[in-house]
């Protein structure tokens, strides 16, 4: 399929703000000020990860964000009913599904449509219908990624946090092959019709092969930035990842 591309946009994931205002129980550091920053460094859009134990994102960071924001908002959740009902209370500009296990330091896999095909489809079709656009965070699997197609699924976001780990673990030859994987897969949901997201554990020394992947038109990175924003400031901190995200795609 060919589609008209516009520039890669950068998610900024603001989760992490939220732990760090958590671990004090205050609210301070503001996630709502981290977004706004964001926003002026050149995100095109927010994401927050409202997780079933709330363990950085809160109920009431989802509807502040959902009224405060000029750039859309990614609403990440599992597909229970509970987020089902404030998906449809916010109407977020979409709506990333994820699996979740509590005992989990992060997201470790991708979520398995393929499985829970039946359910899935009748769990989007009323998000899509109050107009968010759903997207399905998955591994860079086939069977996953032609599931979702068959569901109806408007996106995919393959997780990159395979990817990442190998990379940071030194394990290059398999590094390569899962980056592989990912490029193989971003071909084939597009082909699929399917839009092409990334995301999960990116930082400045991988990014720049994901973003030249030419099917992905949006990258969701934030505990990487939050963490560099310690040392360089946030909104450096994004700008920075925005250059080497131009500079790959250019
Ligand atoms: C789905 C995803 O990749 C992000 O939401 C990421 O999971 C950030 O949140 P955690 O660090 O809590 O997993
Ligand atoms: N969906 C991925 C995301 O939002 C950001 O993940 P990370 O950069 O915090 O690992």
């Amino acid at each position: 399929m060919t589609r008209p591309r516009g520039p890669l946009r950068l998610g900024v994931n603001i989760d992490h703000v939220a732990t760090l205002r958590n671990a004090r129980g205050g609210s301070y550091p503001d996630p709502f000020r981290a977004a706004r920053l964001a926003e002026e460094a050149g995100a095109d859009g927010i994401t927050a990860h409202l997780r079933e134990d709330r363990r950085h994102i809160r109920d009431s960071d989802i509807s502040t964000l959902g009224s405060m924001l000029s750039v859309p908002l990614n609403f990440e959740m599992a597909a229970t009913e509970e987020m089902q009902a404030i998906a449809l209370r916010t109407r977020p500009h979409a709506v990333c599904l994820v699996p979740e296990r509590r005992e989990e330091r992060t997201t470790e896999g991708g979520l398995d449509v393929a499985g829970d095909a039946a359910r899935l489809k009748d769990y989007i079709a009323p998000l899509r219908e109050v107009g968010a656009r759903v997207s399905l965070f998955i591994a860079a699997d086939p069977v996953q990624v032609e599931a979702a197609a068959e569901i109806g699924a408007d996106v995919i976001e393959l997780h990159t946090g395979a990817y990442c780990d190998l990379h940071a673990e030194g394990r290059l030859q398999e590094r390569d092959t899962e980056f592989a994987r990912l490029r193989d897969m971003a071909a084939k949901a597009d082909t699929l019709g399917l839009e092409v997201h990334a995301g999960h554990g990116l930082a400045y020394d991988t990014v720049g092969p994901v973003a030249a992947i030419p099917q992905i038109v949006e990258l969701n990175i934030g505990h990487f930035l939050i963490g560099e924003a310690v040392f360089r400031g946030l909104k450096p901190a994004i700008a920075e990842m925005r250059r080497l995200m131009d500079e790959a795609r250019a």
